[in-house]
């Protein structure tokens, strides 16, 4: 299986709309590959707070429209990264798109764990609370969204529910990438799963984000890496297949004890 992961810089100066132009252009050139994923907020910025509300799509809105034709223009799989959606009810959602390769819309995932304490996201954006997996013909997808990724319970929910390889879409920052790098591999190997962790790049709303988007497979090495934090599309051949046979010859997922008695409460 061949996945490409377009490691876009988010820059301001590029309008919304240039950018997502820009982004179908590269999808189109990765014809050939079964998966491309594409960042978080990539149209508009993770940390551009100021322009969510501005640039918040309906579901059905311009992202939709160009990705879907993005997908089946280039025949592939597309996890088409996250915009601002504006649902029904005027709430924002961190929302993720994903189309098959005839451009049909075959799943949404709305981020569950919102950045920013008590500022930005968390308190501006809605948050999601299901868990989305998705089968693809060769591996079963599991969608996570950024700060997700430092929420090991969520990504063992989407293993319980057949998920394979592990799909975070980011806009992380430079400031943290150490926990990025480490919290990839550390979900690859407890999950026994392939994660494939796109960020942007560039610097957008005073953040530099940290790039160096990664593959890593089920036993927590690192088949791809991007260079740095430049615009970059990272393509990586793998077999699905690795994750069963990791999971049957180091069965350590079959001897979870779950349900265990909390501790006592003295005096
Ligand atoms: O957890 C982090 O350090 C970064 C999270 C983040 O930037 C986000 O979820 O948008």
């Amino acid at each position: 299986m061949r996945a490409s992961l377009i490691q876009i810089a988010v820059d301001p100066d590029e309008s919304v709309n240039s950018r997502r132009g820009r982004a179908a252009s590269l999808v189109a050139a990765q014809r050939g590959a079964d998966l491309v994923v594409l960042p978080e907020l990539w149209p508009v910025g993770a940390f551009a707070y100021t322009a969510f509300e501005d640039e918040a799509e309906p579901l059905c809105g311009p992202t939709h429209e160009v990705m879907a034709k993005a997908a089946a223009d280039a025949g592939v799989w597309l996890h088409a990264g996250s915009f601002v959606e504006r649902a029904e009810d005027g709430a924002l959602y961190n929302t993720t798109l994903v189309f098959n390769p005839e451009g049909e819309r075959a799943a949404v995932y709305r981020k569950i764990h919102r950045f920013g304490f008590d500022k930005g996201e968390a308190v501006m954006m809605g948050a999601g609370d299901e868990l989305v997996t998705l089968a693809l013909p060769q591996t079963t997808l599991g969608l996570a969204t950024c700060y997700d990724l430092r929420f090991p319970e969520m990504f063992r929910g989407l293993v319980d529910a057949g998920a394979e390889t592990l799909v975070v879409a980011a806009g992380w920052p430079e400031r943290r990438r150490a926990h990025w790098t480490l919290l990839a591999q550390a979900r690859a190997v407890e999950n026994q799963a392939y994660v494939l962790a796109v960020g942007s790049a560039g610097t957008h709303a005073g953040i530099q984000q940290a790039g160096h988007s990664i593959v890593v497979d089920p036993w927590g090495e690192v088949l791809a890496e991007a260079g740095g934090a430049d615009e970059e599309v990272l393509s990586v051949e793998f077999d699905p297949g690795r994750v069963a046979t990791t999971r049957e010859q180091f069965p350590a997922l079959k001897d979870r004890r779950l349900g265990l008695v909390p501790p006592a409460v003295l005096g």
